[in-house]
């Protein structure tokens, strides 16, 4: 199924560009940024996820690059053509973006059959009965709905009617696609098959996407770039493995996992900063701003970063414990872990694979200064 042109993806221009895009809403509580100065660049075959929690600004900005919201400032264009500017007071409407949409609620026709649905978007183009019908066939088989084709959406289940939205939104030859938080509404299971097959979809045709989701774990799992957005703000862009290992920031580094922290005062800082925390003195790695010696600092630690053994190990960000707790995870076991400290005892978050302790058991935890993290 060779629906987009993919000698396209050699192209380095960006499909999608937004530049220094703001939007403020003001209700009688106040003026909330939805948007402040974001931009954003994403290239042809490239899938960029946007990720932050609730209210960050996430849907403001699919949507303002869909054309369902006007920014009061900034510029974007999609394909080389611009299709908002408010310097030149342009906005171009939301069908004639060459954009398709897959939403959170499916939006599907209810008096349409699957087929039907699927080649609405040829069918509005003007595209001839039987050959939308023929592209409509072709991605049907591609996301598993085959011999659906004259069903109501009414009488599918919720993960396929999803699948009729992404299939339409295929259908329709877009070079770009939007994704509103498609798979919030679909069961897990459902959600990691569908999630699976839209990399695949992606790989296989190369449109640029641009995904919505507060999940980080669907985020890693389908991004090349994820954009992480605070405040109306982007506050990191990086492929997911750097900004989950490398986080600019506190509220990076708490919103990409969990993590252990605390609060130190450095006591010496160099290629690495030694800090005098509840923990005794760590040796860590600075991820953001400056710090001199006296300077507070927060400290924080991924649970997978903790390496337990049973043999003592050597200082720095060396300790002994014993194993309070295991919580069963699956392919491996969260253990909460009692921590002689040197101004009493505190608590850590490790992972570990299954079996490899007991509760009870004395063993030793050895963190790399690397793993270490130090914020201003
Ligand atoms: N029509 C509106 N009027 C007033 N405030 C709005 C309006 N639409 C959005 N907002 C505010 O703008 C901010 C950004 O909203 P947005 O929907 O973009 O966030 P989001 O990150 O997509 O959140 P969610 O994951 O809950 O959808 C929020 O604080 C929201 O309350």
């Amino acid at each position: 199924m060779n629906v987009i042109d993919t000698t396209l993806r050699g192209e380095t221009r960006a499909r999608i560009q937004g530049r220094g895009l703001s939007k403020k809403y003001v209700t009688k509580n106040g003026i909330t940024h939805a948007l402040n100065d974001v931009s954003i660049d994403i290239h042809p075959g490239e899938m960029v996820v946007l990720l932050g929690p609730s209210g960050c600004g996430k849907t403001t900005l699919l949507r303002s690059i869909a054309g369902l919201e006007q920014p009061q400032d900034g510029e974007i264009s999609i394909n080389g053509d611009i299709v908002y500017s408010a310097a030149r007071r342009h906005w171009v409407p939301p069908e004639l973006r060459g954009v398709s949409m897959v939403f959170q609620s499916y939006a599907l026709w209810p008096h349409m059959s699957v087929i039907e649905n699927i080649s609405f978007p040829l069918r509005s183009r003007r595209v001839e009965k039987a050959r939308a019908h023929k592209r409509a066939g072709e991605v049907m088989e591609a996301v598993g709905l085959s011999g659906m084709g004259d069903r109501l959406p009414s009488q599918l289940s919720g993960g396929q009617q999803q699948r009729v939205a992404l299939a339409r939104a295929i259908a329709a030859e877009s070079h770009v696609v939007l994704f509103d938080e498609p798979l919030s509404n679909v069961d897990a299971k459902v959600r990691d098959q569908i999630r699976r097959e839209i990399v695949s979809l992606q790989r296989q045709l190369g449109f640029a996407g641009l995904y919505v989701t507060h999940d980080q774990l669907e985020a890693g799992a389908l991004a090349d770039t994820l954009v992480v957005m605070d405040h109306g703000k982007v506050v990191q862009i990086g492929p997911p493995s750097k900004v989950y290992d490398a986080p600019n920031n506190r509220y990076v580094a708490n919103f990409m996992g969990p993590s252990n922290e605390t609060k130190g005062k450095v006591v010496e800082a160099k290629d690495l900063v030694t800090a005098n925390t509840p923990w005794g003195v760590v040796s860590g790695t600075l991820r953001s701003g400056k710090v001199s010696a006296g300077d507070m600092v927060e400290v924080m630690l991924r649970p997978e970063s903790c390496r337990l053994s049973r043999e003592p190990v050597d200082r720095p960000n060396a300790w002994q414990c014993t194993i309070e707790r295991q919580t069963f995870m699956g392919a491996f076991v969260e253990l909460q872990l009692d921590v002689a400290g040197p101004e009493g005892a505190f608590q850590l978050f490790a992972l570990a694979p299954k079996y490899s302790f007991s509760e009870g058991e004395s063993a030793w935890i050895k963190v790399a200064p690397q793993a270490m993290w130090v914020f201003a």
